[in-house]
């Protein structure tokens, strides 16, 4: 009996007793019950201050402040912890979107305070402690402003502009630009793809640097290689990486050089302005554009707002026909080449079409690559596609292709590389590429002298 008595087990027995009610309370979802009550306890005890953020203004217009708010509070966690809230399908497959229903009441945490927000019908209700207001408020509000520029910013709808032919007002057509393509699904040395990002990365920031040097603040591309080599889906990868809307311009559409700089006048900021094939552009000697109009197009110096970001990217098939002054570093920031694939792309391509990490007809493939042939990407993945029920069968006929066509191109992928001496080419295996690629070394340290090629060192420095 003395045990009863025992302090030790008495405290014991209280910790157990203790244990099973909390066990019961969640088991049985009463935690829920209790927390309420205690809330409407504790609110007995704090001074609470509101603040609306109605929908409308006075004049009926939107409030932009609403909008912010509420694109903020549906991205909280606590919002899938609110009493009632609406399940929606998201814009991409199997996503489902959580939405604050009307009445209901949400939590937040910020700096240490608790905020509550009550989704009345037209109005957003913040409910903040008197004690908290002075030391969380305007921060607190700043941080839905930028949480929700970002979010916005990230589910943007983006849109291809295209240039339109008639003389109207309005010069650009969109769409939506839907091109699935990525970084990750480009067959590219993934070396060359890490100093892309962070060369636009490094630009991004850089806002500061280029309005100390009084530069336009633009960074152009200038994408060079054999055709279906994957310029066209890079770009597109650049501006799903980006979110950026596309203007895709089309020279032949444009009238005269004026014409030209109302295009870019009507552009958009954060946005990849694209000039595709503009070698064969060039080599068709137009004259509805001069070069200096060109020239300047390229400067961008007649962007409507040059403190806000613009990429520019051109594509060629060969560079060594144009015009130097076209290439001078500053008009053209990187240099990428794209050459025909190699066995590291064809790993690549091999896996996202064909879901092949690794098979035992590779070698064999790879060894054909070692002498020499090639195909370009494109070339292969089509192979690959048409043959995408039987992986053995697709990697047949990517190896006959190889023996028969791309024979052929060993003397193209050869004159492709002495034209481009592109920087950051791929890795090719094999020796015959590899002589190729001692070749163009040689060409490129010559050539350097001549024009700027692919320096991520110099643009690094640059935006830095
Ligand atoms: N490096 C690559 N990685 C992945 N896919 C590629 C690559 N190159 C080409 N492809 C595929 O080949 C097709 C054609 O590529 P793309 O249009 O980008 O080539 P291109 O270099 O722009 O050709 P062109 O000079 O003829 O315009 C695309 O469907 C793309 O998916
Ligand atoms: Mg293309």
């Amino acid at each position: 009996m003395t045990i009863l008595f025992n302090p030790f087990f008495l405290l014991f027995v209280t910790f157990i007793v203790l244990f099973l009610f909390r066990a019961v309370l969640i088991k049985t979802g009463l935690i829920y019950i209790v927390k309420k009550k205690w809330r409407l306890i504790e609110d007995c005890f704090h001074v609470y201050q509101f603040f609306k953020v109605p929908r409308f203004s006075e004049s009926m217009q939107r409030n932009q402040l609403h909008h912010k708010v509420w694109v903020y509070l549906n991205s909280l966690t606590s919002v899938e912890d609110s009493d009632f809230t609406n399940l929606f399908t998201g814009k991409k497959p199997n996503e489902i979107v959580l939405r604050l229903d009307p009445n209901q009441i949400i939590e937040d945490d910020f700096l240490g305070a608790k905020i509550f927000w009550i989704n009345e019908d037209d109005n957003l209700v913040l409910k903040i402690r008197k004690a908290d207001k002075r030391r969380v408020l305007r921060p607190y509000l700043q941080h839905i402003h930028s949480v929700s520029d970002d979010l916005e910013d990230q589910k943007r709808d983006l849109k291809l502009y295209m240039n339109v032919l008639d003389s109207q007002k309005e010069r650009w057509r969109s769409v939506p630009f839907t091109h699935p393509s990525t970084l990750e699904t480009i067959a590219m040395e993934s070396d060359l793809k890490n100093k892309v990002k962070s060369d636009l990365e490094n630009f991004l920031k850089a806002k500061q640097y280029y309005q100390r040097l009084g530069r336009v603040w633009k960074r152009s591309y200038l994408l060079y290689g054999p055709s279906g080599t994957g310029k066209s889906s890079f770009i597109a990868a650049l501006a799903n990486f980006l979110s950026y809307d596309v203007y895709d311009i089309d020279l032949c559409k444009v009238s005269d050089d004026s014409d030209l700089k109302l295009l870019l006048l009507q552009s958009t900021a954060k946005s990849v302005i694209v000039v595709e094939d503009l070698d064969r552009y060039l080599s068709e000697k137009p004259t509805a554009l001069s070069l200096s109009g060109i020239l300047n197009f390229m400067d961008g110096i007649l962007t409507s707002s040059c403190g806000e970001e613009r990429i520019m990217v051109f594509t060629m098939n060969g560079k060594d026909e144009v015009d130097q002054s076209i290439l001078r570093p500053g008009r053209i920031d990187v240099h990428i080449h794209f050459p025909l694939c190699d066995f590291t792309a064809f790993k690549t391509l091999a896996n996202n079409y064909l879901g092949l990490k690794d098979h035992k007809l590779f070698p064999q493939v790879e060894e054909i690559f070692q002498n020499g042939s090639s195909l370009s990407p494109a070339e292969i993945g089509e192979l690959m596609m048409a043959n995408r029920n039987s992986p053995s069968r697709a990697l047949k006929s990517v190896i006959n292709a190889l023996q028969t066509e791309g024979d052929g191109r060993v003397a193209r992928s050869r004159k492709s590389l002495d034209e481009g001496g592109g920087g950051g080419g791929e890795a090719s295996g094999g020796n015959a590429v590899k002589e190729f690629k001692k070749l163009y070394g040689l060409l490129r340290v010559k050539s350097s002298r001549k024009s700027q090629s692919f320096d991520l060192n110099s643009g690094q420095k640059e935006s830095g």
